[in-house]
Parts: C-alpha cells; sequence; structure tokens
C-alpha cells in the first residue's frame, strides 16, 4: 500500500461532469500542486478553481476531502468533480500522474477491502452492481453489498473454527475424550454438510442471472427467425430476406426482459445444404441450441412441422407458429405439444411470448431462500469445504479430524478474504473495471 492513487471514477468520454479521485496518505498535496487556495473543510463540498503552473485556469470544480478512515477506501481521499470535458479530464489526469501514481482497476475497493470497509464478497457485489444490466441483476448485487453472503460464509467458518479448537483440546489427551463428545461433533459436521450440499443445489441460479441466460431462436430457413430476433432485440441486427439461407453466423442480443438479463441468439435455418458455409452455419446453430437455456422454436407450417427442428424440441422450448398474421394467439395443441401463433408484421402474439420467456427465466434464475452463489469462485470453495467434510469420520484419530476441519475453515476463509492470498485477490479485482 503506501502509495497514493489516482483514477476517474467516470467513463472517459463527453459529458456533464468527470469524477477523479485521489487515495492515499498524501492526497491532500493535490490542493498545493492545482493552486487550490479555498480552504477544503472535510466532508463539505467546496467549489474551487484549478490552475496549472504558469497560472492558467484548468477548470473549475467541486473538491471533496474525506479524511481517512472515514472513506471509501478508508484513506485520505480528495475528489475531483470537474466538467466532463475531454481536454479538462486529460490535463488533470496529466498533471495528477506527475505527483501521484495511477490506481489499476479496483484499487479504491481492494483498498477498501484491505482496510475493513468491504467484505470481499461485499466487493464483488460491487462490481456486479457496476455491471449489472437488469433490475433483478441489480437487486442480487445490492443484496450481496448488504452483506447476507459474508455472514453466511463467515458463520459456517466460525462452526467449524469451534468444533476444531473443541477438537484440539483433546490431541494430547485422545483418550480422554468421551464418546458423546464424538457424537456431539459427528452430528454438527452432518448439518454443516447438509448446509453446503443446500447451498451448492440451487441450480447454479445466482450464476446464470450474473450471467445472463441464454435463448436461441432456431428453425428451417425463412421461418422468420430473424425477423423475431430483430423484433425482441429491438433493433434492426439481422439481415432479414425473402432468401432462404440468409443468416450464416449466431447473432447476440442483450434484452431485458421483465428485469431479467436475456441474451437471445439468432441463428442459421436448419436444413441439407451442400453449401460448406451454410453447413458450417447450420452445425454452428445446433450447437447453439444444445447449449443454451431457453429455445424457441419456430415452424411456419402447422399441416408440415419441420422434423429437424422438431427433434430439438424438449421442456426449456417455446414452440412457435410463425408468420400467423391472420390468427389469433391463442395456445395451439398439436400432437401434445402447445404451439402459440405469432405475427411480427402484424405484432400479435408477441407480448405473450416474452410473457413466456419472462416466466421461464423466473422459473430458473429464482432462488427463494437465503443468500445464494453468484459466481464459480464462490462454488468451488464450498465444493472444497464439504469435501473435507465428507471424509469426516469419528474414528480417525484426533489430529486426522481437526486437520479436515482446518482444511474446510480454510476454503471458507477463502472466500470471504480471510485467507487473502495476493493472487486470489488479484484475480477478484483486476476484473474491475478502472476507477473502482
Ligand atoms: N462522489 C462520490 N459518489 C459516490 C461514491 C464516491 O466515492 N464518490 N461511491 C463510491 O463507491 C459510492 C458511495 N459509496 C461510499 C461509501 C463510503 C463512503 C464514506 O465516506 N464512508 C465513510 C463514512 C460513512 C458514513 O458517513 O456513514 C466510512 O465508511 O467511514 C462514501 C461513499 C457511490 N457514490
Ligand atoms: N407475413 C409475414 N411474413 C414474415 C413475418 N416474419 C417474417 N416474415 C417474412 O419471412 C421472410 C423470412 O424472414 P427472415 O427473418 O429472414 O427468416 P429467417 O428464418 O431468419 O431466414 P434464414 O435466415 O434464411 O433462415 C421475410 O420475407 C420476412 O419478411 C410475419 O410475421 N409475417
Ligand atoms: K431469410
Ligand atoms: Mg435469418
Amino acid at each position: 500500500m503506501g502509495d497514493t492513487i489516482f483514477a476517474l471514477s467516470t467513463a472517459f468520454s463527453k459529458s456533464g461532469i468527470a469524477v477523479i479521485r485521489i487515495s492515499g496518505p498524501n492526497s491532500l498535496k493535490v490542493l498545493e500542486h492545482f493552486s487550490i487556495r479555498k480552504e477544503i473543510k472535510p466532508r463539505v463540498a467546496t467549489f474551487a478553481k484549478l490552475y496549472d503552473k504558469d497560472h492558467q485556469l484548468i477548470d473549475e470544480g467541486i473538491i471533496l476531502h474525506f479524511p481517512a478512515p472515514n472513506s471509501f477506501t478508508g484513506e485520505d481521499i480528495i475528489e475531483l468533480q470537474l466538467h466532463g470535458s475531454k481536454v479538462v479530464i486529460k490535463t488533470v489526469l496529466e498533471e495528477l500522474s506527475k505527483i501521484f501514481v495511477m490506481a489499476k482497476p479496483g484499487e479504491f475497493s481492494l483498498r477498501a477491502f484491505l482496510n475493513n470497509k468491504l467484505s470481499l464478497t461485499a466487493a464483488e457485489g460491487l462490481a456486479d452492481l457496476i455491471d449489472a444490466e437488469t433490475k433483478v441483476q441489480a437487486k442480487q448485487a445490492l443484496r450481496q453489498m448488504s452483506g447476507e453472503l459474508d455472514a453466511l460464509y463467515q458463520e459456517w467458518r466460525q462452526k467449524l473454527v469451534n468444533l476444531q479448537s473443541n477438537v484440539e483440546a483433546y490431541i494430547d489427551f485422545p483418550e480422554d475424550i468421551e464418546d458423546s463428545v464424538l457424537r456431539e461433533l459427528s452430528k454438527e459436521i452432518q448439518n454443516l454438510i447438509s448446509s453446503l450440499k443446500n447451498h451448492l443445489n440451487d441450480e447454479r441460479k445466482g450464476e446464470r442471472l450474473r450471467e445472463g441466460l441464454h435463448v436461441v431462436i432456431i428453425g428451417e430457413p425463412n421461418v422468420g427467425k430473424s425477423t423475431l430476433f430483430n423484433c425482441l432485440a429491438k433493433r434492426d441486427i439481422a439481415i432479414t430476406s425473402q432468401y432462404a439461407g440468409t443468416t450464416r453466423d449466431v447473432l447476440e442480443a442483450h434484452v431485458d426482459i421483465g428485469g431479467y438479463p436475456i441474451i437471445i441468439s439468432d441463428t442459421a435455418g436448419i436444413r441439407s445444404s451442400s453449401d460448406p458455409i451454410e453447413c458450417e452455419g447450420i452445425a454452428r446453430a445446433k450447437k447453439r441450441a444444445s447449449a443454451a437455456d431457453i429455445r424457441i422454436a419456430l415452424f411456419d407450417k402447422i399441416n408440415n412441422l419441420n422434423c429437424e427442428t422438431l427433434s430439438l424440441v424438449d421442456e426449456q422450448t417455446i414452440c412457435i407458429i410463425s408468420k400467423a398474421d391472420s390468427q389469433d394467439s391463442n395456445f395451439l395443441p398439436i400432437n401434445g405439444m402447445n404451439f402459440l401463433p405469432i405475427s411480427v408484421h402484424k405484432n400479435k402474439g408477441i407480448n405473450r411470448l416474452i410473457e413466456l420467456i419472462k416466466d421461464k427465466a423466473q422459473a430458473m434464475l429464482t432462488c427463494n431462500d437465503g443468500p445464494v452463489i453468484t459466481r464459480q469462485r464462490h462454488r468451488n470453495c464450498v465444493q472444497k469445504a464439504l469435501e473435507y467434510l465428507l471424509i469426516f469420520d469419528n474414528k480417525k484419530p484426533i489430529e486426522l479430524i481437526s486437520e479436515d476441519l482446518r482444511l474446510a475453515t480454510r476454503e471458507l476463509g477463502k472466500i470471504v478474504g480471510a485467507i487473502g492470498a495476493d493472487e486470489i485477490l488479484d484475480s477478484i479485482f483486476s476484473k474491475f473495471c478502472l476507477g473502482k
């Protein structure tokens, strides 16, 4: 630590206001550097002018001082709230680099974590909030920022620490340990095992919510896939035409459906083809279809349903009759399946389709109880902790029992940052954005 760092915390683009943050023991030096003469009172917004060494005005702005330890990072912070002009931003950053060090991505949050201002999972939640594209994603991030997930893992970890210290009391006198103590220990461990298993058995809902749900549109050529794709994306992304075989590459759009993050893909029409490029497109379409969470299968002929598309239909597939321009959008039961007629051209059934996607997303992404795993990192650690608990056997020598408990504790410690190996912190914070 030690260094005083700075970064632009807002986006580098033309904007109303730009915020530059400076954090570290020497941050107040910035006042002298820009010849700011006004007294800057702690935590009070002060209007001031910034000058360069030749007494030329750079900009006028608002200065904030958050004295340590009562700041976001826990260090002395100065904020320069300037006009969002690229020239102003560039000039000020250039000046700051003469006296301070440019912050690395996530370095402010890393310092906040190291100064106990943020738990590790709360810092991850903060990064998720910034990355969130929909309300439900933001809600999950805010829950994690509030410390729920941290509290859960800390509670489990503390239980393990207590159990381990109970066991260790007997290490030098293993013959003194009574059966009732071992039975109690077994019981506690079985309880933890079932809590951890429960927590892991979540169908990756939290992670999927963070990443977005993959929905793919499939069907034979010319059924109107790209037309529907553009309609759902509310943008003219894909080329549509009357010629079968128009789409070759998989196209993607991020859309917000009822607060749920959906990554929707348009694909090449599936048919047998001798054109090698079209064949590659079809192979990609099939691959994407099987990897997706939800499929939307389009058929434009009720009486002659395309077999190859039908073979890709499963529980998580929404079956659509497309180009149903003169039809009501009520489900049609065909061969024991329900087909929703839609028409993009006549705007029929589209809202119903959106509702269907939303319902499926809700079912796949909503966890009812307790804080959830939101990253693979959490899952890996909980899984490993579980594995150490599963090999618990109260007939083992006490030293071995104690060692397994220690290793399980360590895995939970990694999630909450109690085991703060540099490489763990590096891999987490380096993915944050600059200035955060
Ligand atoms: N201008 C500005 N807006 C911002 C931030 C910022 O750094 N600057 N934030 C940056 O992420 C977020 C707010 N987060 C913050 C977190 C803690 C403190 C802070 O001063 N904490 C003190 C006092 C807490 C209190 O008064 O309750 C502390 O923790 O001791 C400030 C902002 C969003 N908005
Ligand atoms: N009448 C009518 N025509 C439609 C509708 N949706 C799409 N079409 C027409 O169907 C034709 C094919 O549409 P596309 O969206 O290119 O079909 P596609 O499934 O993406 O085709 P490929 O990419 O070639 O597989 C175009 O002429 C569209 O205008 C609709 O709701 N009603
Ligand atoms: K087409
Ligand atoms: Mg197409």
